[in-house]
């Protein structure tokens, strides 16, 4: 397959775009490098060095024809910060993602896979979460992506653009063979933050509230590995010929701050300083998937289901890049 990738030198995309490496599509990433970096990628893959805000930079590499699909990666995606500012991330996630849908079905795409959330969910009231769990977002940011999901269901069936929106709960990990691991800048991933405190490159983890109605007061995560959900993206890609699909992704089991903070002492062997503070405004306190769906319909299943296994890659990562790529981001 011929496939264009936005967002592909960031940390989930570029997963992704080594899973397509492997079994020989043909990759072009595109990404304006505000988050991603150059250094992830395959040598063999062209980068193209652009916003999404570009519409002719946009318009000029889908205009080189013969795409067998879109995977859409590039987005904001920091809860926190799209309360802070709303109309910004509605626009650059909302706004842009309709902007390239709409470049796609002019350019006669055929397959479009959303990086979507289960920020959609907002604090659900049931668990694990389904795809028939009421759709409620919390944030702009979950928004934003809600209203990319509806522009592609009027794109398939106005446009018959097939499309698939996989919800990930929690990216975690790290390639296992190290060849992509998460470096965001700033990073306010649990996991990377908590190998940080172990390796001694941070002082400390703080932990954002004990006192959630959870068995150690802690908030519940679905921590899934990156390869995994890397994976997901080759299913529904094969699937998309039979129709639209949307996939709650996750591993299907709960960790709580706590369990993850040992998870990572266990791993290291080294103990990690931790204080406990306030609650972090807007955090669910238990965000756990289902992901009968996408099993039943495609196979897929997560091959890491011990936490202590995907903190191990993530660990193997960081300590081969203690400066991360080394670049601003
Ligand atoms: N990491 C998670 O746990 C998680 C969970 C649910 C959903 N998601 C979604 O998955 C996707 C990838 O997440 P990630 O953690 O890999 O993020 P990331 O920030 O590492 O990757 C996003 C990439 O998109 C690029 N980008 C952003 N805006 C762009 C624009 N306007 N034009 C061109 N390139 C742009 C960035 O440079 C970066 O390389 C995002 O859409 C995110 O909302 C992530
Ligand atoms: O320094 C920290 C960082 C996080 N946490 C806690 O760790 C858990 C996980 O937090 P993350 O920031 O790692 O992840 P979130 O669950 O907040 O967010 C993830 O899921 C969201 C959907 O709910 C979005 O999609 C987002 O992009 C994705 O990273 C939360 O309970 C948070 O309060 C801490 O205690 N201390």
């Amino acid at each position: 397959m011929k496939l264009l990738v936005t967002g592909g030198a960031g940390y989930v995309g570029s997963n992704v775009v080594w899973a397509l490496h492997d079994r020989g599509d043909e990759v072009v990433v595109y990404d304006n490098l505000r988050q991603g970096h150059r250094e992830v990628l395959p040598g063999s893959v062209r980068l193209v060095e652009a916003d999404l805000a570009d519409a002719a930079a946009l318009d000029a590499v889908l205009a080189e024809g013969g795409w067998d699909g879109v995977l859409h990666f590039a987005a904001l995606s920091l809860v926190g910060e799209s309360m802070q500012r709303p109309f910004f991330y509605l626009q650059e996630n909302a706004g842009l993602g309709f902007a390239l849908i709409d470049a796609c079905v002019r350019h006669g795409v055929k397959r479009f896979i959303l990086s979507s959330t289960a920020a959609l969910f907002g604090n659900p009231d049931t668990t694990p979460i389904t795809e028939e769990t009421r759709i409620d977002p919390g944030s702009p940011y979950g928004e934003s992506k809600l209203m990319i999901e509806r522009a592609l269901h009027w794109a398939d069936r106005i446009h018959g653009l097939r499309y698939a929106c996989l919800r990930y709960f929690n990216a975690a990990g790290a390639d296992a063979e190290g060849r992509s691991g998460e470096d965001h800048r700033p990073e306010t991933h649990l996991i990377p933050l908590v190998i940080d405190a172990a390796l001694g490159l941070r002082p400390e983890i703080v932990v954002f509230g004990s006192d959630y109605p959870t068995p150690d007061g802690t908030c519940i995560r679905d921590y899934v590995h990156v390869s995994d959900l890397a994976q997901a993206h080759l299913a529904a890609l094969g699937r998309l010929d039979e129709g639209s699909v949307t996939y709650n992704l996750g591993s299907g089991t709960g960790h709580s701050v706590l369990e993850v903070i040992r998870s990572v002492e266990r791993v290291s062997g080294v103990r990690v300083p931790m204080r406990i503070v306030e609650r972090r405004p807007g955090d669910p306190a238990i965000l756990v998937a289902s992901s009968a769906r996408i099993r039943a319909e495609t196979g897929w299943a997560p091959r890491y289901t011990e936490l202590d296994e995907i903190v191990s890659t993530a660990i193997n990562w960081r300590r081969a890049h203690p400066n991360g790529y080394g670049n601003e981001g």
